[in-house]
């Protein structure tokens, strides 16, 4: 189906992205709510970040997972570029992050469970997302994560071409010491992002950068006492200097902090039945 801006009726401002704005907008044909993303070509050209750009569209539009914001289309008029993304009904995690604090361990445990899986999706097909951190999150009208901007990721192995910019808190010792890399440094970042959920500040966050590199170096962790037994296991597991020692994805869901926090569903015997 072809777009173009007249295809839709442009809602309220839904937040600033890096290189763009992005709308509320209902699709005239079939009534349908999505997130339009405007960016200016010119501004595109000028970060020279087209190729980067182009592969995120081409990585995007072809993933398909409940916990992957999905990349619907695109179209351009003569100076801009829209994308027709998927609407998170809840908004941006990092500002849920913020405003809570920090989260308890039922709801931590809940998004890290999602974020493994969207995960172990893309590392099958050979994807690593390289960026992970609560603002490349958003939150669907269920509660349920997706993961969204894979302007970082690409085909694994790999070895990384451009400069880093934007915060290091994320990045494994692998990346900081410019080492090659693989899928395990999203593993490294997991381990990252659940100590944030839980304390509300990434674990090795120092104002000078290199501060900051010498603690991931040195794999520097300090979990502060309130934190669950198990959960520190999770985090520790994950946060281990050498990647092969880190915690595999496709065990997280058999994690006793996973298991141990999974809301009991009360099984209504008929569909369990059914279902066998
Ligand atoms: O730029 C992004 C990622 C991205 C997603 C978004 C984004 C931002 C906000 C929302 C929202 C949203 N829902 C809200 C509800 C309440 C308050 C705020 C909300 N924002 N839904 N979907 C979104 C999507 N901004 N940037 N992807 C991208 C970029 C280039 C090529 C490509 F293929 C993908």
């Amino acid at each position: 189906r072809q777009y173009s801006l007249s295809s839709f009726e442009i809602g309220r401002k839904l937040g600033k992205g890096k290189f763009g704005k992005v709308y509320c907008a209902r699709d005239k044909a079939t009534g349908y709510v999505c997130a339009l993303k405007v960016m200016e070509k010119k501004e595109l050209i000028h970060f020279k970040v087209e190729k980067q750009f182009r592969r995120e569209i081409e990585i995007q539009s072809n993933l398909r997972h409940p916990n992957i914001l999905r990349l619907f289309g695109h179209f351009h008029d003569s100076e801009r570029v829209f994308l027709i993304l998927e609407y998170a009904g809840q908004g941006e995690m990092f500002k849920v992050l913020r405003k809570k604090g920090r989260f308890d361990d039922v709801l931590a445990s809940q998004y890290i469970c999602q974020i493994a899986s969207a995960l172990s999706y893309l590392h099958k097909k050979h994807i690593i997302h390289r960026d992970l951190k609560p603002e490349n999150l958003l939150i669907g009208l269920d509660g349920e994560v997706k993961l969204s901007d894979f302007g970082w990721s690409v085909h694994t192995p790999t070895s990384r071409r451009t400069t880093m910019c934007g915060t290091l808190d994320y990045l494994p010792p692998e990346m900081v010491e410019a080492k090659d890399h693989d899928s395990r440094v999203d593993l490294w970042a997991l381990g990252v992002l659940t100590y944030e959920f839980l304390v509300g500040n990434p674990p090795f966050e120092e104002p000078a950068h290199k501060a900051t590199y010498k603690r991931i170096s040195k794999v520097d962790l300090k979990i502060p006492p309130y934190v669950s037994v198990e959960a520190a296991d999770l985090i520790r597991r994950l946060l281990q200097h050498q990647p092969e020692r880190r915690f595999p994805l496709d065990q997280i869901p058999d994690h006793p902090w996973i298991v141990k926090n999974r809301p009991y569903w009360p099984t209504n015997n008929a569909a369990d039945k059914k279902s066998g």
